[in-house]
């Protein structure tokens, strides 16, 4: 029987490297606002069932009206506060659940983690995430990587070259059992969370258990800098042509 999926759709970030007025995932991107993009992509999906939006604090109202309401994100649970990184709004996320914002079943199920400023995750990324999660408890989607990888140290001399074979460059979503990821960031948060970038890394280090890497998209890029925005527009193009 199909578990019940809960996308937690990040939207907290300030967007700094984007360095707009408005938070980048609120710029309008081909007539709507770059998070709509991925919220038509879990409102549309067969394997998501419920959404929990993670907004700025003080900006559950914008998000509310001016997202939810206005293009009628259905599955949308609730649109809770977010925190000052990353894994303090995942971490908000996740109580949501755990408080049964999404219902008593999507405590019991798997959770899709997800940056609301990557707009191309679409239903075939989001179905290889739930064969992989039901295999493997833990996993994120990825990419192999077509460049050469250097570590570097702090005057940028390069220290080593990982083979390219093992080098995958990490995407969104993110995708758990709800109770796991939910124990590892529970632990996360009473110790250091130093450089912490992504929930596979919490599950890693919190749980010492496998995460396993499924595939993502090329396409599925995260909007971080403006010629990314440049990138984006061509993907859409493409994607109506
Ligand atoms: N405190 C935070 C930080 C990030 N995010 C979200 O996590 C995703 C990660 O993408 P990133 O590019 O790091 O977003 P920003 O933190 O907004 O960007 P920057 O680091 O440039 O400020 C984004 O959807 C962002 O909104 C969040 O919900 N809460
Ligand atoms: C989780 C992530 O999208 C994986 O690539 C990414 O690490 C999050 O972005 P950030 O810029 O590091 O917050």
């Amino acid at each position: 029987m199909k578990k019940r999926c809960v996308a937690i759709v990040l939207s907290a970030g300030q967007g700094k490297r984007m360095g707009t007025s408005i938070q980048k995932q609120y710029i309008e991107l081909c007539g709507k606002p770059i998070i709509c993009y991925c919220l038509e992509a879990f409102e549309k999906s067969e394997i998501i069932d419920d959404v929990i939006m993670v907004a700025g604090a003080g900006q559950e109202d914008y998000v509310t009206e001016e997202i939810v309401n206005k293009y009628h994100f259905g599955k949308v649970r609730a649109v809770i506060p977010g925190g000052k990184e990353r894994y303090d709004s995942v971490w908000n996320g996740l109580k949501a659940i755990r408080d049964g914002m999404a219902g008593e079943e999507a405590k019991e199920g798997y959770v899709y983690i997800h940056d609301g400023a990557r707009p191309f995750v679409d239903e075939q990324i989001i179905k290889r995430g739930y064969a992989c999660v039901k295999a493997n408890r833990a996993c994120v989607a990825g990419v192999p990587s077509k460049d050469t990888v250097k570590i570097v140290d702090e005057n940028q001399f390069a220290v080593n070259t990982p083979v390219r074979k093992y080098v995958w460059i990490v995407q969104t979503p993110q995708v758990f059992e709800t109770e796991l990821i939910t124990q590892a960031y529970k632990s996360l948060m009473e110790h250091d969370r130093e450089n912490v970038t992504d929930d596979a890394m919490v599950v890693e280090q919190e749980m010492q258990i496998p995460v396993k890497l499924y595939e993502g998209s090329y396409c599925n890029i995260k909007i971080t800098t403006p010629e990314d925005l440049d990138t984006a527009k061509g993907f859409i193009e493409h994607i109506k042509s």
